[in-house]
């Protein structure tokens, strides 16, 4: 296999509720990385990422993963999705009310190939023992595992994620982002993953790409994206969710996301017993010096 990575540009007219809007992006995943797309709604994420998939033609460009080409207009070069090595998992999950969850996961499975694929991949997202119940019997996040596994089973080596995890709750999110992370692991993917969440982007993602109006207006690590060089003013309470926290010689050096941006505090080790990652919190100015509450 060969580390050069997806390379695409691509120019297509959006039409929106406000008029034409033309989506025109380049974009370079390296291989194996996890990229987090992000930007207003409506600003051609989900076309992006069709059209990465081979669900949408754009009217022009190229896009190659390797040294395969799935998408040239001059060369009049266009792959449909069964010939791209990719996974989609959508934010509906798209299961088949009617199929099982077994039956979804091997939906694409040609006749005679071997099932066995199916129990590791059921295994792997830990839903053997619910192998034969339908989406309806299940909870947001298994449901979401079964799109994944389903996804899984050509062997993509790039997985794109429409927003996969927006409909979950904050505990569920947590879990199914160490799920992406071991699945990322194990079977060496590529990630393109549209998300809003600011805490699920600097946990998962190497790479941010903002866009607006078909546009990418900023890209770089979510630190240099949304890392801010002032710390938060003494001022009103202020509600944050702590991203890391690494306590060494009895202080405390914690990464925090705050008004849409993140923000590192030095603290006593003491001081931020209190902080769980992942967890909300409340931080208040005593004087001068800051305090952080959890959230109850
Ligand atoms: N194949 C297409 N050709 C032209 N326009 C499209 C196509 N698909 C979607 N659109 C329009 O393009 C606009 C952008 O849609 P898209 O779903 O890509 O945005 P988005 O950034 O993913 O938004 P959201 O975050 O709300 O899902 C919408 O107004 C939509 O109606």
């Amino acid at each position: 296999m060969s580390d050069t990575p997806l390379e695409l540009q691509l120019c297509h007219d959006l039409r929106t509720a406000e008029g034409l809007v033309t989506l025109n992006v380049e974009l370079r995943l390296e291989r194996g990385s996890i990229t987090a797309l992000t930007g207003p709604s409506g600003v051609g994420k989900t076309t992006l990422l069709r059209s990465i998939a081979g669900l949408v033609k754009p009217q022009s460009g190229r896009i190659a993963f390797g040294q395969e080409v799935w998408f040239d207009s001059d060369k009049q070069i266009f792959k449909i999705p069964q010939q791209r090595r990719v996974g989609l998992v959508f934010q509906d999950y798209a299961l088949f009310p009617h199929l099982n969850v077994r039956q979804n996961v091997s939906f694409a499975l040609k006749k005679g190939e071997d099932q066995g694929r199916v129990d590791e991949l059921l295994r792997e997202v830990e839903l053997t023992k619910l192998a034969d119940r339908r989406p309806h019997q299940l909870s947001g996040g298994q449901q979401q595992r079964v799109a994944l596994a389903r996804a899984l089973l050509p062997n993509p080596e790039l997985l794109l994620l429409d927003e996969p995890l927006s409909a979950l709750d904050r505990a569920m999110r947590l879990r199914l982002q160490d799920y992406l992370l071991e699945i990322h692991r194990r079977y060496q993917l590529t990630i393109l993953l549209v998300t809003h969440d600011l805490g699920e982007i600097f946990r998962l993602a190497d790479q941010v790409v903002k866009m607006d109006e078909g546009k990418i207006m900023n890209q770089g690590t979510p630190e240099q994206v949304y890392t801010s060089e002032f710390e938060p003013s003494p001022g009103p309470v202020l509600y944050g969710e702590v991203l890391s926290c690494h306590v060494e010689n009895g202080m405390a050096t914690v990464q925090a996301l705050i008004d849409q941006r993140i923000h590192k505090f030095r603290l006593s080790a003491a001081e931020a017993t209190s902080l769980v990652v992942g967890q909300p919190f409340v931080l208040r100015y005593s004087v001068d010096k800051p305090v952080f509450e959890k959230v109850r």
